[in-house]
């Protein structure tokens, strides 16, 4: 493909292009390659999960403003969530630091702690990694193993007509604590994340700032779906919510109606966006980051999983599966329904 740049053909289109090209290039032991949050891989007495999320510097993280043990943390976050959203339990790590020579080492060895931190967290443990210099920007790359009992793993492509299409948490709370990173100065961030004004609003805020610096990854609720068998496909929310259910949709092979009304829109999202004159409910749509889980389930196993989880995590049904070949479409207030990217952009996209 001469003369096409990576910008072109848009990350997913790469990915796709990866995925046809090799597609025979396969092991028999391989049982999910290429395609969904982790690659699954029968290893005997249970399946093996494999996946790998990076962390660079101006893309996801900001070296001068975030504390790095909690970029250290938030590296092993956004990969357990992958993990989290295959149903599995996380297991072993590796690091690859990319950083360039006059990186001072008392930053990286905070980095450190802040990814065993989080590892030890989820019950995982670092077992290697590599070093390398770079030209320019500091890159960290985790690659996260971990198992789930055979067939028990949720993939994102098992949605069905009338399935039930749900949400855990809040949306659109990253996005609002990455503006507020990006609008405040030093000073007032450091008021904010002290909390010594003792409002209400402050704790939001507050809030919002440390799910963006280190966002908690639904680990319990995922590994209680897969193991019971409580959703039939599953994918975590990084890119945002529209870009993450057409994931699900073109991978199973159905179309999704979103009702607007039932969009579960954080608090700070609310008040952080209106403050700078944005839309809460774009942000919530296709902000990303919140890491949150997105199935598709049935009403009985929704009603289950609402009992226990519920009132823990908050669970939003948020539209529903129909007949259909991989569309998202919007249900609006007044009832008349709209393709989801005449609505607004799908979600974050690299290139
Ligand atoms: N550069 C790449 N080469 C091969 N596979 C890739 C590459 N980038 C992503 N993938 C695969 O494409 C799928 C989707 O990746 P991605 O969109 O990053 O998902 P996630 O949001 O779960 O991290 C995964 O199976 C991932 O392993
Ligand atoms: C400084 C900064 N600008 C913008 C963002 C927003 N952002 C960066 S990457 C991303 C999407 C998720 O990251 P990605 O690498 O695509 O993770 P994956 O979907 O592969 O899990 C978003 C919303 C950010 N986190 N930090
Ligand atoms: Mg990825």
């Amino acid at each position: 493909m001469q003369g096409l740049t990576i910008k072109d053909l848009g990350e997913f289109g790469f990915i796709e292009l990866i995925r046809n090209r090799f597609r025979h290039h396969r092991r028999s032991d391989v049982v999910v390659g290429i395609g969904d949050d982790v690659a699954v891989v029968d290893v005997g007495p249970f399946y093996l999960l494999a996946t790998c999320d990076g962390q660079v510097e101006g893309v996801h993280f900001l070296s001068d403003r975030v504390p790095p043990r909690y970029s250290g943390r938030r590296l092993v976050a956004v990969n357990a969530s992958d993990i989290a959203a295959m149903g599995g339990t996380p297991l072993w790590a590796l690091v690859a630091m990319n950083v360039p020579d006059h990186t001072d080492v008392s930053y990286l060895e905070e980095f450190y702690e802040g990814i065993v931190e989080g590892l030890e967290k989820i019950g995982a443990s670092l077992v290697g990694g590599n070093c390398s210099r770079t030209s320019r920007d500091t890159v960290f790359d985790l690659f996260l193993t971990g198992r789930v009992e055979k067939g028990r793993m949720v993939t994102r492509s098992g949605a069905k007509p009338g399935d039930l299409l749900v949400v855990s948490g809040t949306l659109g709370r990253a996005r609002a604590g990455l503006t507020l990173l990006l609008r405040k100065d030093a000073e007032s961030l450091q008021k904010i994340l002290e909390g010594s004004s003792r409002s209400g609003i402050d704790d939001l805020l507050k809030n919002a700032i440390l799910h963006y610096y280190a966002p908690e990854p639904r680990m319990e609720l995922g590994r209680f779906i897969g193991s019971e068998g409580l959703a039939r496909a599953m994918i975590d929310v990084s890119d945002g919510l529209l870009q993450d259910t057409l994931h699900i949709c073109r991978s199973s092979g159905v179309d999704v109606v979103i009702d607007l009304e039932s969009i579960p829109v954080d608090e700070s999202c609310a008040l952080v966006a209106k403050e700078v004159g944005e839309d809460p409910l774009e942000w919530a749509l296709t902000g990303g980051e919140d890491y949150e889980l997105l199935f598709a389930t049935t009403q009985k196993d929704f009603k289950r999983l609402f009992e226990i989880f519920g009132s823990v995590v908050g669970l939003n049904v948020i539209g529903y599966f129909r007949e259909g070949s991989g569309r998202v479409w919007i249900r609006m207030n007044d009832g008349s329904e709209v393709s989801a990217e005449f609505f607004a952009s799908m979600g974050w996209t690299h290139f």
